[in-house]
């Protein structure tokens, strides 16, 4: 096996008459955390709905872990060891923090509908399991002491926080993270950051993320793609992606520039 965990392979997807993602190829290299930049529209989350499985690409391919999972179901890309979060915060409202995060740990821990009515020895030995990794996790990321709460009464930077550890149940070793600083400000924003870099090195996971925040993105992201209209126009790190002429046309902008060039 090479050393990247998850490749694209000459990914086009179109929806109608819109190329939203035109002939992408990129190798994302394991245990690294990577971004994926880009202005509105620009095909960011599309990639991100193809790799888990919510949209097969009309043409190209997936590779994880060199093998070829274009096309697979949503459920079997995250039991094969691919999480996500949303764009959009996307909880079991109705649900404590910590059945939210219980709920995921399922796909690893599965409790069969038959099996709690029988009321088996073996099921609740699954439960106090499962319970006993649910809690872990969140001690882990540091919400333990809100496990009892409602997941929607959490300030907004704890929401997104739950969101990872309830992908972090599932095992994954490759996390995609869609927009994790949206909406924060820069206190949650700068823990955000740390954040990530601990739960890369605590779980051993690959970590990809679109991200709008260019703190966020320079500051942690070992190699960075820019699309713009679903065409890849620049690869590299940080320090060259803020200095490339068509990175700061289409997308950072001479502001920007200007800022980071002092
Ligand atoms: N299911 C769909 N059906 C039709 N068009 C879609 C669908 N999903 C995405 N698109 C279109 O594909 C293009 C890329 O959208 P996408 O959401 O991937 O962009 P993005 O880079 O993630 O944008 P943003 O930064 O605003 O989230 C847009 O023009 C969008 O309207």
């Amino acid at each position: 096996m090479n050393d990247y965990i998850m490749r694209l392979e000459g990914m086009t997807m179109r929806f109608g008459g819109l190329t939203a993602v035109k002939d992408l190829s990129l190798n994302v290299p394991k245990d690294s955390i990577v971004g994926l930049i880009g202005p509105n529209g620009a095909g960011k989350t599309t990639v991100f709905n193809v790799i888990t499985g919510f949209y097969k690409p009309t043409s190209g391919k997936v590779f994880f872990k060199d093998r070829d999972i274009s096309g697979k179901q949503p459920h079997e890309v995250c039991s094969l060891g691919i999480a996500r979060t949303f764009q959009n915060i996307r909880l079991f409202g109705n649900e404590t923090v910590l059945q939210n995060v219980m709920i995921a740990c399922n796909v690893r821990l599965p409790i069969r509908w038959w099996e709690p009515p029988l009321l088996l020895p073996s099921v609740f030995k699954k439960e106090r399991t499962i319970k006993d990794k649910a809690m872990d996790l969140l001690c882990k990321v540091g919400l333990e002491d809100l496990a009892d709460e409602a997941a929607t009464s959490l300030p907004y930077g704890q929401q997104r926080r739950l969101e990872i550890a309830r992908a972090l149940a599932t095992d994954p070793e490759l996390l995609l993270l869609d927009e994790p600083a949206a909406g924060m400000n820069p206190r949650e924003t700068h823990a955000l950051m740390e954040f990530i870099k601990n739960i890369r090195d605590l779980f051993g996971l690959t970590i990809m993320l679109i991200e709008h925040d260019m703190r966020v993105v320079m500051g942690i992201c070992e190699h960075i793609w820019v699309l713009d209209y679903g065409v890849l126009i620049a690869e590299g790190p940080p320090s060259f992606i803020q200095s490339d002429k068509k990175v700061i046309e289409a997308y950072l902008g001479e502001e920007y520039a200007r800022y980071v060039n002092g």
